[in-house]
């Protein structure tokens, strides 16, 4: 019995027990079938229509994830060198379509816009979203286009950006003050900058004296907890998310952990509702209508007084703060840090970036938003670290409504759809030296080339492209310049001794550097007073 148990395959074959061998025959051939049916469902399409697209076959059930490493932009830039512009790929149960090239990126983002402009929202996101009741993960319905002009034209309108900068002066000014304190020693550079834009943004939804009043001190903690934990749930891999049968045991509970978030989301949301509402209301207006700005809630406000049947809905408006918190404070820290370790192990573009902030700002002063518009060459270092440094590597998932044709593949409706800006943006076909930070490439005016953040240019695109690009990117980039441009300007920055810059990054909801990047800071300014 026990050399049975031992025994492979064939050598039962040649001396054992006639009925385990049948059995064991009848398994092996059933696992071969549905081996067989699963490449023939896997590679195949319907007579008469484009073929998938090519890719790595995998196995089945699993599809190809035992095969792939932590860092899926690294898995993804090699499989994008051996099958080309477009490959399929198995993940789990689904079907996920790479796209790696620029010209097939525009017909996606451009020519087929229209189809490639919904979503495949993920577990955490779906739970984040109030059920993709959002802009960030809702379908391209017109509940989502009415949410998303509410973004653009009323929180983000010119308008509002001007009149709210004060906001971000009096945050980027807490934060020099911050480091100013810690002279000499270590500052974690993701830290500090998560904190001045998650401040600066909770400005801009709750208003300032709410949030400041003695009796909300402990607000923008609570919301300082709550979305740093969204964060960290949205980052993990979950399985649900590759295998839709299992989704409903949230096996990992992200679900169970994102709705405890949402729950004390809501409890802020209601609580600032309720305050509004009552004695500060009235004061808190003034204060708006004196400085000429309005804070999201009041937005929210007056949008349910109109009575106009605005179609806008409070979960909707819900679900777009938690949008606005999201997208800005984990892409806007992460690009600062990307940006800061450039520039410091750089020495030469550090003596840039300063030289150019003695001329335009001065050594006795401080950086104001209006010194951002001519500080070209850190506008140019900002652009080459987004080249090599996207924050998000293939964007937010997009889903097709519908079975189209890209690069003569057929992309089937609902698959997953990654759009490589990672590969793309270090693509030696575009790009000469891809893997050398040059600033200098953005500076030269050459050629019909457009290097700006609008994504119409698909060999460039950080935001992304189409209709679903970032809407956050006129705010996203007055935060990171200006935080960037006073650590710079206020300060010399060396590594801990012993130390060395590392690139390494880490896969997740915003492509991050895997060891923060810690630096002590010097006072570079001979005035206190420009540290006060
Ligand atoms: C450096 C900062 C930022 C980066 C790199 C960034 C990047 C992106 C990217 C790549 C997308 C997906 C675009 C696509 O699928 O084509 C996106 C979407 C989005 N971002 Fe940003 N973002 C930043 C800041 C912000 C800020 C400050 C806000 C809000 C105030 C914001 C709100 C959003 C929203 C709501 C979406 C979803 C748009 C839609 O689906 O229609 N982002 N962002």
């Amino acid at each position: 019995m026990a050399s049975n148990i031992n025994s492979t395959w064939s050598e039962q074959l040649l001396t054992g027990n006639k009925h385990d061998v049948v059995v064991t025959t009848g398994v092996i051939v059933i696992v071969i079938t549905l081996f067989i049916s699963w490449l023939k469902k896997t590679n195949s399409t319907p007579r008469g229509t484009a073929p998938l697209p090519p890719g790595p076959n995998g196995l089945p059930l699993v599809g190809y994830f035992p095969f792939l490493g932590p860092n899926l932009h690294f898995e993804f830039g090699k499989l994008a060198q051996r099958y080309g512009p477009i490959f399929k790929i198995y993940l789990g149960s689904k079907i996920h379509v790479v796209i790696n090239s620029a010209e097939l990126v525009k017909v996606a983002t451009s020519e087929q816009d229209e189809s490639f402009a919904n979503r495949d929202p993920h577990t955490a996101g779906l739970a984040a979203s109030y059920n993709a009741n959002d802009v960030a993960w809702a379908p391209n319905n017109t509940a989502r286009r009415n949410l998303r002009k509410v973004l653009v034209h009323e929180v983000l309108s010119n308008m509002n950006l001007e009149a709210s900068h004060s906001y971000r002066r009096d945050e980027v000014r807490k934060t020099v003050k911050t480091v100013y304190d810690m002279i000499n020693t270590p500052v974690d550079i993701n830290e500090i900058s998560f904190s001045t834009v998650l401040n600066v943004l909770v400005n801009i939804v709750w208003g300032k004296g709410l949030v400041e009043g003695t009796k909300f001190g402990d607000l923008s903690d609570e919301i300082r907890h709550v979305v740093s934990n969204i964060v960290e749930i949205a980052e993990g891999l979950n399985i649900s998310d590759f295998f839709p049968v299992l989704a409903r045991f949230d096996l990992q509970g992200v679900k169970r952990k994102m709705e405890d978030q949402m729950k004390r989301f809501d409890r802020i949301f209601e609580r600032t509702i309720e305050e509004r509402s009552g004695s500060m209301s009235g004061e808190i207006e003034q204060k708006g209508k004196q400085e000429g700005k309005k804070d999201f809630l009041q937005i929210l406000l007056e949008l349910k007084d109109q009575k106009t049947g605005s179609s806008v809905s409070m979960t909707q408006l819900k679900a777009l703060v938690v949008d606005i918190f999201l997208g800005g404070t984990d892409a806007t820290s992460a690009m600062v840090e990307w940006a800061m370790t450039e520039i410091l192990r750089n020495k030469n573009v550090t003596k840039k970036v300063q030289d150019e902030l003695a001329q335009v700002v001065g050594l006795n002063n401080i950086v104001e938003e209006s010194h951002l518009p001519k500080l070209k060459y850190l506008d140019a270092v900002f652009k080459e670290s987004f080249r090599l440094h996207p924050p998000l590597p293939f964007l937010l998932p997009r889903a097709p409504n519908k079975t189209c044709i890209v690069g003569g593949y057929s992309v089937p409706k609902g698959a997953t759809i990654f759009l490589n800006v990672w590969a793309i943006q270090r693509d030696p076909k575009y790009w000469e030296n891809p893997s050398e930070f040059i600033p200098e490439r953005f500076l030269k005016n050459e050629g019909l080339e457009k290097w700006d953040y609008s994504g119409t240019n698909t060999k460039y695109f950080p935001f992304g492209a189409g209709r679903r690009r970032c809407p956050g990117i006129p705010l996203g980039e007055k935060m990171m310049m200006h935080i960037v441009a006073s650590l710079m300007h206020s300060f010399e920055w060396r590594l801990p001794e012993g130390e060395e810059h590392d690139l390494t990054d880490k896969f997740g909801i915003a492509m991050k550097k895997k060891k923060p990047l810690v630096v002590i800071p010097s006072q570079r300014l001979s005035d206190n007073n420009l540290y006060m």
